[in-house]
Formats: C-alpha cells, structure tokens, sequence
C-alpha cells in the first residue's frame, strides 16, 4: 500500500503481513512512515494507493471508530487518555463502548488496581501507557496496535511493559504490531521485524535476522539516505496468511514481501543478500 499526507506518499509500495499469535516489530529512523503506516491501518489516514486488509477486509471506506468492532486496536503514540478522568472512568468508558472485559485487561496490568480512583493525567508515564494498553485490551482485539509503548519512558519501564505483551499474544493468540524506537527491546520481545527507512521497507525478517545485522541497521537509521539508496529489501518468508491477523496488503499472500523495487539500488533476491547490501551501505 501507499500512504501519505496532501498527496504525497510518505510509505510506498509497503507490504506487510501480521500473522495471529505473533509480534511484528515496525522499525525504522524519525520520519519513516511507521506511524503513518499505522494510522492508515487503523483508518485514521486514507490508503493512496493498494490495500490494507484488516481479517480479510479492506480498510478503504471502512470509518476509524468501527474499527475496534472488527477487532482492531490501536494506542496512538500520545495514548489518547481521558485526562480527566480516572483510572477506572478511562477502563469502564473502553469497556462500555466495546462491552469488553475489563478485569481480563486489568489483570496484565495489576500496578493499575490500586491506581483506579486517580486521574489519568496524575499518572506516571509508565502507568499512563499501562493504561492506554489496558484500555486497548478491553475491546479483545485479535490485531493490536503500539505505536512508540516507550516514548518518554525509561528503558527500565519498556523493558517491564514489552514482555506483557508477549503474555497477550500467547494468551489471546492476537496478533502484535509494533512500532518501538529501542530497537534491541523490540528485538527481543518481537517475533519478525521489518525496517523502514524514508517511506520504503529497507529489511525484513525474523528477529533473529534482523538482530544479527542490528548495528548495520542502525547506522542505517543515521544516515537514512544512504539506507535507502540501497534499496535493499526482503523476502523473507511466504508462509500463507492465516484469517486472523491480516495487515497488510497487495501480495498474493507472501507474509513479507516487499514486492517491486522501489529504491535506485539493484536488488540481489533473498534476506542474506538484501542484509548484506544494507551493511555494505555503511
Ligand atoms: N499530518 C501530516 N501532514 C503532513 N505530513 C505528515 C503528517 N504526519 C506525518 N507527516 C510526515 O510523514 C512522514 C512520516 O511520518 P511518520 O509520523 O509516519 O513517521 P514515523 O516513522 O512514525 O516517525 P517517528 O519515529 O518520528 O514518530 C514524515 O516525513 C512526517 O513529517
């Protein structure tokens, strides 16, 4: 799919596939089009060009707010909170709009229990983004949405707060995107990754791929536009995309398939190739 603001795509040719029971860790430098590649899923930005199919279904004329109902969940990078409100008015208005479970998301969170008379806006950073996740865990979804779980927190409290939510696939067999700037963190709470760099899926992989070209990437991240004229890309795996968990998009099915080349680079097939090119890039 593409993606932008004013007619200019700001992701491009992006193709992605989430599975059921499994974290997908969206990295990539300021500007990549991660949170943009969220907003599109969730509705909240129209897709320019291409699909996104959330289960099956197209996004494109599907409002934001029916989203949760197809159970779709998405905490926005500002965690969107009633600030007002507290602790238990934020969880109860979640709930009663998607007539969730309230206890079942509270019990990933038991550092809220206590906290449910305060106001929102008195709380912790760290507790604030408990209770975005929590809130977004009443409505059940099958496919949830963390855009940047660690903005403004310590890596003490991202470090807490991510193996919850490998607690929430394996119990809930939901499917995880993730956007995360602690690139090693997410490596190791995520199941695959794929990197974004300047709108254009730069790698993709499993962890453990991804993981072992980690410092290439990240100079990539630095010098982003030497990244992306590499134009590196993976193919990483064409398993077939189970019913629950679809994200994204035009592929027949690859779960990861960058599709056509986009960047100015050749392009060797295959993820050791595509990785090689990128460490090369430094
Ligand atoms: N509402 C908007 N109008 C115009 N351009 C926008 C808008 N929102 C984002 N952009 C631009 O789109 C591009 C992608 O932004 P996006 O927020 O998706 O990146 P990101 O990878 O999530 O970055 P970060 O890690 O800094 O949050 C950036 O160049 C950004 O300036």
């Amino acid at each position: 799919m593409y993606s932008g603001y004013a007619g200019v795509a700001m992701v491009r040719d992006l193709n992605l596939t989430v599975h059921a029971g499994e974290i997908v860790a969206l990295l990539g430098p300021n500007g990549a089009g991660k949170t943009t590649t969220l907003l599109t899923t969730s509705g909240l930005n129209p897709v320019m060009k291409g699909d996104i199919r959330v289960f099956g279904r197209s996004v494109r004329g599907r409002p934001a707010h029916r989203a949760p109902r197809e159970g779709l969940a998405h905490v926005l990078e500002d965690r969107s909170l009633f600030y007002q409100l507290t602790v238990a008015e934020n969880l109860r208005l979640a709930a009663a709009r998607s007539k969730g479970d309230l206890a079942r998301a509270l019990s990933y969170f038991p550092a809220l229990e206590p906290l449910l008379g305060r106001r929102a806006g008195l709380l912790s950073g760290g507790e604030q983004q408990m209770l975005a996740m929590a809130r977004a865990l009443t409505s059940k979804p099958r496919l949830l949405m963390v855009d940047e779980m660690s903005l403004g927190l310590a890596p003490v409290i991202v470090e807490r707060l991510l193996p919850v939510l490998r607690r929430i696939v394996d119990d809930t067999g939901a499917g995880v995107l993730l956007v995360e700037q602690h690139v090693h963190l997410a490596l190791e709470v995520a199941d695959r990754a794929a990197v974004l760099v300047h709108g254009d899926l730069v790698a993709s992989g499993t962890t453990a791929e991804i993981a072992g070209r980690a410092a290439a990437l990240e100079s990539t991240y630095f010098g982003a536009g030497a990244g992306a004229e590499t134009g590196a890309e993976t193919d990483a795996d064409t398993g077939a995309v189970t019913d629950t968990g679809a994200v994204t998009d035009t592929g027949a099915g690859a779960v990861i398939d960058a599709g056509a080349p986009t960047g100015a680079g050749a392009r060797p097939d295959g993820p050791e190739a595509d990785l090689d090119e990128l460490e090369g890039s430094r």
